[in-house]
């Protein structure tokens, strides 16, 4: 777009907010050297404009504040997405937004009563684009597909150190536990879910960024019978790279040892500056999470150092 009527709302760069919006106090023509802007603190600037490229991204209609989904708006750029998950974060108080038919999160920090079994109810059963954005309608919508098509259906959850992975798929495969749970089959559920603790016992340690940030990633897999209850649970690590190990210079040390076919959890026991590491053979399962109870009834909970 190459003209700029007056009162159009633009978003320019500012350092300390990243952006702010402004209005066009004056009709902007090609070639012109400079928009005559208003601040949304009444401060009247001029921005400079190169070239056709220089022009300031365009604000959002106001009917479009706070949509649930990011592809509703006429404008999709950077500063429009930013304003739009701020608004329904603080004015909604909406942590989640549809972006098409995937979920954006922001991390709360903080207990939110979204969680509940009344809310799991209310989400069961619904289509997706029916119900507010929220964890349990990505997984309701998978179980959906899984249960009428019987096609094995992938969650996948991505984000930055921090940001709520692991405490996302928890609520996941709480929904799966709640919405496939059948009498007979309660206690694989239970099992599913209280092998959290256990793993992040031995995998999990303190960051600079998370207080309980998981030193390897996790593909889940989780068994479905027919009529949709949960039947079988299988837990598989992967990524466990170099700067996830607290203790990077032991870890080279095991890998030079080249020991085959192992799993390898490093656990970071915070009162007694030592550490154990574990490694888990893959053929016996059992024994692993034998092993595993046992380390985590051994060994405190939880760890206290900060990796870098
Ligand atoms: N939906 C949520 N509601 C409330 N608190 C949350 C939520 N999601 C995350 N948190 C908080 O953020 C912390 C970090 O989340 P989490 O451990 O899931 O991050 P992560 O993305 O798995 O991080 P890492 O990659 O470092 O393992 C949690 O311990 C919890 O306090």
């Amino acid at each position: 777009m190459a003209s700029l009527e007056l009162y159009t709302n633009v978003w320019i760069p500012e350092p300390d907010a990243v952006w702010v919006s402004a209005l066009l106090l004056q009709d902007y023509s090609p070639g012109e050297k400079h928009l005559q802007l208003q601040l949304s603190d009444g401060q009247e600037v001029q921005y400079p404009v190169g070239s056709i490229s220089d022009l300031p991204p365009l604000g959002n209609p106001a009917i479009l504040e706070g949509e649930n989904d990011l592809t509703a708006l006429s404008f999709l750029h950077e500063p429009a997405v930013l304003h739009n998950l701020r608004v329904r974060f603080l004015d909604y108080s909406s942590i989640y937004t549809y972006c098409g038919i995937v979920l954006v999160a922001i991390n709360p920090y903080d207990q939110l009563s979204i969680y509940g079994e009344e809310v799991i109810d209310a989400y069961s059963g619904q289509d997706m684009g029916d119900m507010e954005p929220h964890i349990f309608s990505v997984a309701e919508e998978a179980y959906r597909t899984m249960t009428r098509s019987e096609k094995n259906q992938s969650i996948i959850i991505s984000g930055e150190s921090g940001s709520g992975k692991t405490v996302s798929a928890k609520f996941t495969m709480r929904y799966f536990a709640v919405v496939g749970g059948a009498s007979q089959q309660t206690s694989v559920e239970e099992r599913v879910l209280a092998s959290n603790p256990i793993m992040e016992s031995i995998g999990n340690a303190k960051t600079t960024r998370n207080d309980n940030s998981s030193r390897f990633g996790k593909y889940i897999e989780i068994g479905f019978a027919r009529k949709g209850d949960i039947i079988a649970a299988n837990m598989r690590t992967y990524l466990l790279e170099k700067s996830r190990v607290v203790f990077q210079h032991l870890f080279m040390q095991v890998l030079n040892l080249r020991i085959q076919r192992t799993h390898l959890y490093a656990f970071f026991e915070p009162s007694a500056s030592s550490h154990v590491i574990v490694f888990i053979l893959n053929r016996s399962l059992r024994l692993t999470f034998l092993l595993l109870g046992f380390l985590a009834a051994c060994l405190p909970l939880g760890a206290g150092g900060v990796c870098p």
